[in-house]
């Protein structure tokens, strides 16, 4: 579903991407972590091909049309640009599909998005006049409402309330059983560690380990990117991670 190879993006004459190789397939549900500037939001821009970069992705390459059936987006921006309803804001998603949004095929998907986001009471509303993570959840419904095979989500959970946050990756984990495949930046590392099938961490623009949660939210790892430790508290609930 998504293959880069040495992906690189230089920003303001400044490198920030370093020839990233990265593949992700149905069934997973890659949570990408690193520091605030270590590029995660730039290797998902660089990939969907929104902005210039050397190396190869496999959607970039793409024309819009068919990188629009294969790929949806939520942006880590949660602008909204005008007073529509929250159901016409999820109408958005099904523009690369026949009905445009309009076609009986499209209510059932809208409807789906609605629902899997708790947002039916909502469907009427002025989509700019709801609370951050309403934004949020309609923004991510728009972006389900798209029914494409992979899904790229830049911090989806941040501004979720704890409840919000555990349904949002509950559900991401559902559609990857569905066989959707799904990257996703995330700062919560002991609900990266629960939900994710992979993490990759990135430090500086480079790949600094790619593989099982385990193997990526290692203690010298974490010093190297983050300069700070972790402690691992194993509970029923799957594991916690408590950054020192
Ligand atoms: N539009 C831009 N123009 C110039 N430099 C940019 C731009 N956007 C990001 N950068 C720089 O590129 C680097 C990577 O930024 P990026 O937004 O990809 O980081 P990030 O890992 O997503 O961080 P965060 O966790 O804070 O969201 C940073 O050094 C940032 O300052």
């Amino acid at each position: 579903m998504l293959v880069l190879r040495g992906l690189s993006v230089t920003r303001r004459n400044r490198p920030v991407l370093h020839g990233v190789n990265l593949t992700l397939g149905a069934g997973e549900v890659v949570g990408l972590i690193g520091p605030n500037g270590a590029g995660k939001s730039t290797l998902m821009e660089a990939a969907l091909g929104l902005i210039p970069f050397d190396g190869t992705s496999n959607l970039a390459a793409m024309d819009a049309a068919h990188r629009a059936r294969a790929a949806a987006y939520l942006p880590q921006s949660r602008e909204i640009a005008w007073p529509v309803s929250v159901e016409d804001l999820v109408a958005l998603g099904r523009i690369p599909w026949p009905g445009g949004g309009r076609g009986a095929g499209d209510r059932a998907a809208i409807d789906a998005a609605l629902t899997r986001m708790g947002l039916q009471d909502f469907r009427k509303r002025t989509a700019l006049r709801l609370s951050g993570g309403e934004q949020t959840r309609a923004l991510i419904a728009r972006a389900l409402a798209q029914e494409t095979p992979l899904l790229i989500a830049d911090e989806p959970i941040a501004g979720l309330d704890p409840a919000q946050q555990l349904s949002c990756l509950r559900l991401f984990r559902a559609l990857a059983a569905e066989g959707h495949g799904l990257l996703v930046s995330i700062h919560d590392l002991g609900l990266a560690a629960r939900f994710c099938t992979r993490l990759v961490l990135l430090d500086k623009g480079h790949v600094l380990a790619d593989g099982h949660p385990d193997q990526v939210l290692r203690d010298d790892l974490l010093r190297r990117a983050f300069g700070i430790g972790a402690r691992r508290i194993d509970t029923p609930d799957g594991p916690a991670i408590l950054p020192v």
